[in-house]
């Protein structure tokens, strides 16, 4: 494999037969098209088969008006003919103009219909996946592929139709053709085939570079998004990273557009000579149709039908030949967008699982529980075992990364143990139901989601399918303290938070964390996650919250992070986590007994220290 300037690795070219082969996709892609509107397809089918027939028309009425006029110049006589084909052309011109009037529309509709439905199927896809694949800077690379493939696929779509709308006009100008000379048909097709090939073969560069560039390109993306949106900018500007940003930025995409021009040079001196030849072809054809003319073998509208036809043909199989290296190239990317398709969670939903019982009567069970994440060495959960009894409020102590975080994530399966099991009521995750077991539990996490939507939608995300119950969003928003927050916006429940859109209100910190809160009392869990969720609220606010959280919790099981002692001695049970491995388990009077690492931080914090 060779190497980009950047190090990565690039794949080796794409062979010719490959290329090709990408074709196969185009049937799927065409699938598709006739899903997304079968009336709109057939329509534009349709009309471009009309349409393919209209030069060989034109050509032939051009050929009967000189001819026309030449006899009557000569000889005079009715001119009736004569007036019935300049009303035929123009009959023709107008529907012609009418039909790529038509086309255009159909094409531009079905365009919009077809990228606005691989959207949809993208997002449905990519919620199916695991929660890892999207760690994965690989999968992450496919994603971006497939992301950018879903708007410029219009254009792969219009240029398939007008590819089988000349093939049809130029089979039809071939005919007329051949009836005069077998020969010229051949000449034309010789002079094209080596442009075609050069421009399979830039066309195959570039393909080739705009893959191996995927990382590059999102970390263009990601740099252009750093150095100006409104999230980072206040970073920005007091650390002073302008300068630092736009050289990155530039390093890597001047390497990219020096690469990219090499191939562009290429393209166009070579096109440019195998044009040439493409001319001289022609040129020779046409002064044979003149010497035949001049011979008095043909008429002068004959000899105008043909240098008509050979023009418009060599013209129609440059550009057929042209559109089919870039329909190939379309479908190469075609490739990444079903690839990704073809990705499969292995997390499996498991829809026929078993009911998550209600209320759950035997807890959860941590049974030699170890975690790795995909592709690291570490252990981020090591042997944990225990048991989350029903309506056991638990509290997860420990410090940075040593696996509360991750404990959460895996007992709402959004990963699997690496080894052990976690048991619900006897049985394990797996068995339930996904869904069920997800609209189980309520988490709110640490870094969750600033969505710049109104403020119900913020909350209602903790139940979406009851976003129209505008009491539920109030009752929560008092609940967590957000009602207040409400009170002073402008448009109340209907504020768009955030500065993204028009009319937009940012909130501080910790007005966020109150808003995010309410989605925990937005849907009846049985169990109740809360990963840091006060670390941004006041004294006051926390304390409040917590009376009315221990409200929230009663009756539930609940799992609560926190690094604040004040907080974490009201669980019934505290898990002091080392490494990913437990270190100390118990009430808070029993581990401060214990005088082990929990009582000496919790002393130091009492203290002030911490
Ligand atoms: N997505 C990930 N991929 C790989 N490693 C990860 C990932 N997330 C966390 N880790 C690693 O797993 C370990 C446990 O992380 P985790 O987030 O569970 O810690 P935590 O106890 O919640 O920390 P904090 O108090 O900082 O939130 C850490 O070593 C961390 O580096």
């Amino acid at each position: 494999m060779r190497k980009n300037p950047l190090g990565t690795q690039v794949p080796p070219s794409q062979s010719l037969r490959k290329r090709f082969s990408a074709l196969q996709n185009l049937p799927r892609f065409f699938r598709l098209v006739w899903a997304t509107s079968p009336s709109l397809t057939l329509g534009n089918i349709l009309f471009r088969l009309l349409k393919a027939g209209i030069p060989l028309a034109m050509l032939y009425i051009g050929k009967e008006i000189i001819d026309e006029i030449i006899r009557l110049a000569g000889t005079g006589g009715a001119q009736r003919y004569l007036w019935t084909l300049v009303a035929a052309e123009l009959g023709l011109t107008i529907v012609s103009d009418l039909l790529n009037r038509c086309i255009g529309l159909f094409d531009s509709l079905l365009g919009d219909l077809v990228a606005n439905k691989t959207s949809v199927d993208l997002v449905h896809h990519a919620a199916q996946l695991d929660l890892y694949q999207f760690e994965n800077p690989v999968f992450y690379d496919k994603l971006e592929r497939a992301r950018r493939q879903t708007t410029s696929r219009t254009v792969l779509l219009s240029q398939v139709l007008s590819q089988m709308q000349d093939i049809l006009s130029l089979g039809l100008l071939g005919a007329g053709l051949v009836a005069f000379n077998p020969w010229l048909i051949l000449i034309l097709v010789v002079a094209v085939i080596p442009s075609f090939l050069g421009e399979t073969h830039f066309n195959e560069r570039t393909y080739s570079l705009t893959r191996s560039w995927t990382p590059e390109r999102r970390e263009l993306d990601y740099l252009r998004y750093i150095g100006a949106s409104a999230e980072t900018a206040k970073e920005v500007k007091v650390f002073g990273l302008e300068n630092y940003l736009t050289d990155r930025f530039k390093t890597i995409s001047d390497k990219y557009y020096l690469e990219n021009r090499k191939i562009a040079i290429g393209r166009a001196g070579w096109g440019y000579l195998l044009a040439a030849l493409g001319t001289l072809a022609y040129y020779g054809a046409y002064v044979f149709v003149l010497m035949q003319t001049l011979a008095g073998l043909i008429t002068v509208g004959t000899m105008t039908f043909l240098s008509g036809s050979f023009q418009r043909m060599h013209g129609m199989l440059q550009g057929i030949m042209g559109r089919f290296s870039s329909i190939a190239e379309s479908a190469l990317y075609l490739q990444d967008l079903f690839d990704f398709f073809e990705i499969q969670p292995t997390i499996r939903a498991n829809t026929a699982g078993a009911k998550v019982p209600r209320p759950i009567r035997r807890g959860i069970t941590f049974e030699n529980v170890s975690f790795r994440y995909p592709d690291t060495e570490v252990w981020a959960v090591r042997n944990l075992s225990f048991t989350l009894q029903p309506n056991e409020k638990l509290a997860l102590v420990g410090e940075n990364g040593a696996g509360k975080t991750t404990l959460v994530k895996l007992l709402a399966r959004l990963y699997e143990p690496t080894e052990g099991r976690i048991l619900l009521d006897g049985l394990p995750l797996e068995a339930y139901s996904l869904a069920e077991l997800r609209a189980s539990i309520g988490i709110i996490f640490q870094d969750y989601i600033r969505y710049e939507m109104s403020v119900a939608d913020n909350i209602a995300v903790g139940d979406i399918e009851r976003r129209d119950d505008e009491v539920l969003i109030a009752e929560s928003a008092q609940k967590s303290l957000a009602h207040e927050v409400v009170e002073r916006l402008p448009a109340r429940y209907q504020q768009v938070l955030g500065k993204r859109f028009q009319n937009g209100q940012e909130l501080s910190g910790g007005q966020w964390q109150k808003v995010a809160l309410a989605r925990a009392y937005m849907r009846d869990a049985q169990l109740v996650v809360l990963d840091e969720p006060t670390s941004a609220l006041d004294a006051r606010a926390e304390h409040e919250v917590f009376q009315r959280f221990s409200r929230l919790i009663e009756g539930k099981m609940a799992v609560l992070i926190s690094h604040r002692f004040s907080t974490v001695r009201m669980a019934d049970r505290i898990l002091f986590l080392e490494n990913g491995q437990r270190l100390e388990y118990g009430s808070h009077e029993e581990l401060l007994v214990l005088n082990g690492k929990y009582a000496e931080l919790f002393q130091l914090q009492a203290k002030g220290y911490l």
